[in-house]
């Protein structure tokens, strides 16, 4: 098993990859796109920080990759959507390196506030000048959090520890959460115009992309001071520098830059009120050891195929929904991988109902095994839970939820329901305390059997003598039958029948059984 690492992440962390069974452990910084392209092609597992570019190309390239592990929290150098297509789980370290983000935020807002770098510059120039960095005080001043998340929030509140007016811009910033943290909640025209400084907090997105612009600029008070230790990009750097000319921006600290590096020659460096770092938010001992271990452990489960916590392209299961939903995880797979094999044709939508309580859960993963069981059947394993819902939009399957809370039969109930050229099938399952998981409905039927195995199913007409006739074809084909369920609607009407058996029924049984008189549908299902 081969682990690729093309950052500079704490052996500390890589020590766990190290551990793991068969794994090779291949360190190879500074790699080029075509160098990249040629050592990810037999990696099962791929280790980052922001600096390696995982575009489209390269993970096209790799043939056996499975994961690829962030060490930090923005994964905006990785194709996301070009990882979920190939079925790659994309998996970061969100939380290890938020204090050594917030404390940079500071230490850079601190710096322009109080002109520290050019002053130390100016000192080692030779000369002794105090009446060109008198600076400005943080006690009393506005400043506009603009994304309130896991470092905004810190800085938020180390803002107040100065003695600032904290503003908060987030969608997802509650009235409530802002009362509890002290911060005046606003949206971004407010924020933007009533700050004196402003740092930016967002991950780098569509909507994020130039959140300061012109326009945004042309609203800000004047002298206001601008922070930037999330993304570049989310800042419209050829608008800061106008800013920055015009003396609207007063002084500018920036980690993070459109290109990275910055070019020497790019315009912002020529202002000597602007502060700059290269991409040093993360850079501290502490959160290099702790976003290595983190990712590293993510990394870990993943290719272990043990439940991960921190997926950035699939929902995560938390400790609590895993214990209650893990054996619906199964159950959905396997009345998935059973509908697929009742089908003919192309399937053109899918109906999963959720009865009972588990209506009440967040049922997206469960959602996820119902469809990698029901593409899988057709496709293999190309087919995982992180391409599942990709593959279903792009072959035009329809998938419905519908929650049924009240459902009176039963505690639980997992129920499919799919429309193709040749009909419609239903199955449904459930869980019942102490049996696991079961099969309960087929195609309006009651039955009850484990949805595991070997099956024979069939639909036939409810008369004496088909059973035995079926068992001796199977007899006959040396198929010993393990176990036996039937159910029926009413006497003499039509009867479905479920046949455990130690092997799969060959075609040329099944053809045998099909031609009986009475047998309206026949299938041997492989679970
Ligand atoms: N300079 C550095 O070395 C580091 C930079 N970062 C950057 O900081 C970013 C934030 O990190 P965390 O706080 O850990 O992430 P987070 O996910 O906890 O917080 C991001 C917040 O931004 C908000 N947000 C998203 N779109 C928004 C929009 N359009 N307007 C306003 N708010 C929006 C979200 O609701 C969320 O609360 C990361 O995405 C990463 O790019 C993170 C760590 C180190
Ligand atoms: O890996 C790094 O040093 C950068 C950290 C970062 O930008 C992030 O975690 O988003």
């Amino acid at each position: 098993m081969k682990i690729l690492v093309t950052d500079d992440i704490s052996p500390l962390g890589l020590a766990q990859l190290e551990a793991l069974p068969g794994a090779s452990l291949v360190v190879r910084t500074g790699l080029s796109e075509p160098e990249l392209m040629e050592e990810i092609r037999d990696a099962d597992a791929l280790l980052v920080r922001s600096q390696t570019q995982v575009t489209e190309r390269v993970i096209e390239a790799a043939q056996r990759l499975r994961v690829i592990g962030r060490a930090g929290v923005g994964v905006d150098n990785i194709d996301l959507a070009a990882a979920t297509r190939k079925g790659v789980v994309v998996v970061n370290a969100p939380d290890g390196n938020t204090i050594a983000a917030a404390e940079h935020t500071f230490a850079m807002l601190i710096a322009s506030a109080r002109y520290i770098p050019q002053a130390d510059a100016s000192i080692r120039r030779g000369k002794w000048d105090r009446k060109s960095f008198v600076g400005v005080e943080l006690r009393g001043k506005t400043i506009a959090v603009l994304g309130m998340g896991r470092i905004g929030t810190e800085v938020a509140k180390r803002a107040m520890a100065f003695g600032m007016r904290v503003l908060g811009y987030d969608p997802f910033l509650t009235e409530e959460r802002a009362r509890e943290l002290g911060v005046i909640r606003k949206s971004l025209e407010e924020a933007i115009a009533e700050a004196d400084f402003i740092t930016v907090h967002t991950p780098l997105t569509k909507e994020t992309r130039h959140m300061l612009n012109r326009d945004a600029f042309a609203r800000m008070k004047e002298g206001v001071r601008i922070v930037n230790c999330a993304r570049g990009g989310i800042i419209d750097e050829e608008a800061l520098c106008e800013a920055l000319a015009s003396g609207k921006v007063a002084a500018a600290a920036l980690d993070v830059f459109e290109q990275e590096p910055i070019p020497a020659d790019h315009p912002l460096l020529s202002f000597p009120n602007v502060v700059v770092t290269p991409h040093l938010g993360a850079s501290t001992h502490e959160a290099q050891v702790n976003v290595a271990i983190d990712v590293a452990a993510e990394v870990v489960r993943v290719l272990r195929g043990e439940p991960f916590r921190n997926a950035v392209n699939m929902p995560s299961l938390t400790k609590e929904q895993k214990e209650v939903l893990e054996p619906y995880l199964l159950l959905g797979e396997q009345l998935g991988l059973f509908i697929a094999q009742l089908v003919d044709g192309s399937i053109a939508d899918l109906e999963i109902t959720y009865g009972g309580q588990l209506a009440n859960y967040d049922v997206a993963f469960v959602t996820r095994t119902v469809l990698k069981g029901l593409l899988g059947y057709r496709h293999g394993d190309e087919v995982n839970y992180v391409n599942a819902p990709y593959l279903a939009e792009q072959s035009g399957l329809s998938v419905r939820e519908t929650k049924q809370p009240r459902s009176k039969v039963y505690t639980n109930l997992l129920a499919l329901r799919v429309r193709s050229e040749d009909g419609e099938h239903r199955i449904a399952g459930t869980l019942f305390n102490g049996f696991g998981p079961r099969i309960i409905e087929i195609d309006g039927y009651s039955v009850d059997a484990p949805p595991q195995g070997k099956i024979l199913f069939t639909r036939h007409v409810d008369k004496p003598g088909m059973i035995g006739k079926i068992g001796t074809w199977l007899g006959n084909a040396d198929i010993n039958i393990a176990g036996m369920q039937v159910g029926r609607k009413e006497t003499g009407g039509e009867a479905v029948m479920l046949l455990s058996v130690d092997r799969k029924v060959p075609e040329d049984v099944l053809a045998q059984i099909r031609q009986m008189e009475g047998i309206r549908f026949v299938r041997a299902i492989d679970l």
